[in-house]
């Protein structure tokens, strides 16, 4: 009895330090026989991949970049496997089009569940070229002129909403909310041929909701993707009722988009194209229904996000709220006149929205890409096959090496002050280039311009004490985790 139990104390006992062996070796090799062991960062995120997944849980991990990249220069070593860049031509050699094969997005980041399904954002490069040119025929000027009442309705109807529930500026409302209701409107009725009616029933729909549940839960499955282990777990401790919800959400979408297809007549939305090629290319309704989604993850919070941000900049810098309300003001004589193409000309606008991508941007973080076969040279130095790259925006944007004065709210630099001439605007690429770069870019800006023109043209607005500090609280998941951002307007006398 005594040997035997002596031999599975033992036993327990070779386990335990075979483990410790294991762990000890991995972090060993790592940092001083891994092919990317010259590069510089702190040793726990060199030797191991926890690290940065502790750092993306947390929220933190965009905020946290500046500071490593302040310390450890433009280079850094963020995991084993992983260099985060802070040079502007990290851009083009990561994103941009290439002569060699593109780098391709990494499957851990973008589909860490393995039977997720494809879509334009996460194909892999023969699909997405496939998707992407189908899908550009609705972001043409055309399909975006012939949009325009659609857009436009949205707007008179947050206009209206804005000023029942403002009761004249005696309640403050929760502008970020508003914003995303109609993002979400205009954006469903693009996708899918109709609104989610977050306007009308001012309320987020579920499938909305749902965004925003898996923005954050995103950062847990994309963190255990590098330990089956730990994945397998949280697969079987999903509960059953958020499986159900999902589904059920996803048979809505059907449901809808079933609709949008028995409709005869053509109509100059996102989803025309890919119906057209349905046939041709054999297009599923699970296909198609993972497309128009994205479209609406993609083109809608995003959108919420800058418009909220820009709002919440200009209401704590009076000057610039001033200038550019009186540039809105004085450029129309009435409020029909504000469309497309009278509000892309108006130069103070444009800055205040781009110093708003470049503080606030709505994709903050880094969007990772894996280094094709025979390695590649990114910002002069070489960079093995298999290694995983990327650029943190909103680090880029802080860093002072790049943009004077980062942490301030400056429209000027972008309509060319001499202030600002020795800023590295190469650097800011909210909207990304190359291959895969954004294709909603010129729907957005018009969305931006057309929405915060109306709303200045209406209101003036107060920033309510409780979100004094809105911004500087917020950490991020994937996305920005806004809380309310309360707002007293007072119709325009
Ligand atoms: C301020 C608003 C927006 C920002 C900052 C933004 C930013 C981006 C970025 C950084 C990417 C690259 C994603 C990646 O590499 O994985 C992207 C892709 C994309 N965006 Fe946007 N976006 C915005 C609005 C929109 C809108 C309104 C739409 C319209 C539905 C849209 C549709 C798309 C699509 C379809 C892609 C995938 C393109 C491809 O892979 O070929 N975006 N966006």
């Amino acid at each position: 009895m005594a040997l035997l139990s002596l031999s599975l104390g033992s036993g327990i006992l070779l386990v335990f330090v075979s483990i410790i062996l294991y762990f000890v070796s991995y972090a060993v090799y790592n940092l001083y026989f891994h092919p990317l062991a010259r590069f510089p960062g702190p040793v726990v995120m060199r030797a191991t991949r926890a690290g940065a997944c502790y750092r993306v849980m947390r929220g933190t991990m965009p905020f946290d970049m500046l500071e490593l990249h302040k310390k450890y220069g433009n280079v850094v070593r963020v995991a084993p496997d992983e260099l985060a860049f802070a040079d502007p031509q990290a851009w083009k050699d990561i994103m941009g089009h290439r002569n060699g094969p593109e780098m391709e997005k990494w499957d851990k980041f973008y589909r860490p569940v393995e039977d997720m399904p494809t879509d334009i954002v996460n194909a892999k490069r023969e699909e997405h070229g496939l998707l992407r040119r189908t899908m550009a025929h609705g972001f043409s000027d055309r399909s975006m002129r012939e949009q325009q009442p659609i857009i436009t309705g949205y707007i008179d109807l947050l206009i209206k909403r804005l000023d029942e529930n403002g009761k004249a500026g005696t309640t403050p409302v929760d502008l970020a909310a508003w914003y995303n209701f109609t993002t979400f409107d205009v954006i469903g009725d693009l996708a899918f041929g109709e609104s989610f009616n977050c306007l009308d029933n001012s309320d987020y729909d579920p499938w909305v909701k749902a965004i925003f549940q898996v923005a954050r839960v995103g950062t847990i499955f994309q963190s255990c993707a590098h330990y089956p282990f730990l994945m397998r777990l949280l697969l079987s401790l999903a509960p059953k009722k958020l499986i159900d919800e999902r589904q059920e959400l996803m048979e809505k979408t059907k449901v809808k988009l079933r609709r949008r297809m028995e409709s005869t007549k053509e109509r100059p939305d996102l989803v025309e194209g890919l119906l057209k090629k349905r046939d041709e290319w054999g297009l599923t309704l699970d296909k198609l229904q993972t497309n128009s989604s994205i479209l609406i993850i993609g083109g809608s919070e995003t959108t919420a996000t800058l418009l909220s941000g820009v709002t919440f900049l200009l209401l704590t810098h009076p000057a610039a709220m001033e200038k550019l309300t009186a540039e809105i003001r004085s450029s129309f004589k009435s409020e029909d006149e504000i469309n497309f193409s009278s509000v892309s000309v108006l130069p103070y606008l444009l800055a205040c929205l781009d110093e708003a991508l470049r503080m606030y941007p709505p994709v903050p973080t880094g969007l990772p890409r894996v280094v094709p076969k025979g390695g590649a040279t990114v910002c002069r130095e070489f960079v093995p096959e298999t290694s995983i790259v990327a650029v943190h925006q909103w680090a880029m944007y802080h860093n002072d090496k790049h943009f004077k004065d980062p942490f301030a709210f400056h429209p000027e630099r972008w309509l060319n002050d001499p202030l600002f001439a020795g800023d590295h605007k190469e650097a800011f690429q909210p909207f990304h280039l190359g291959p895969r770069n954004c294709l909603g870019k010129n729907l957005a800006y018009i969305e931006m311009r057309l929405i915060l023109a109306r709303v200045l043209w209406n209101f003036d607005m107060q920033i309510a004490e409780d979100s004094l500090d809105w911004m500087s609280k917020q950490r991020i998941y994937n996305l920005w985790e806004k809380g309310p951002l309360n707002v007293y307007l007072t119709p325009r006398r």
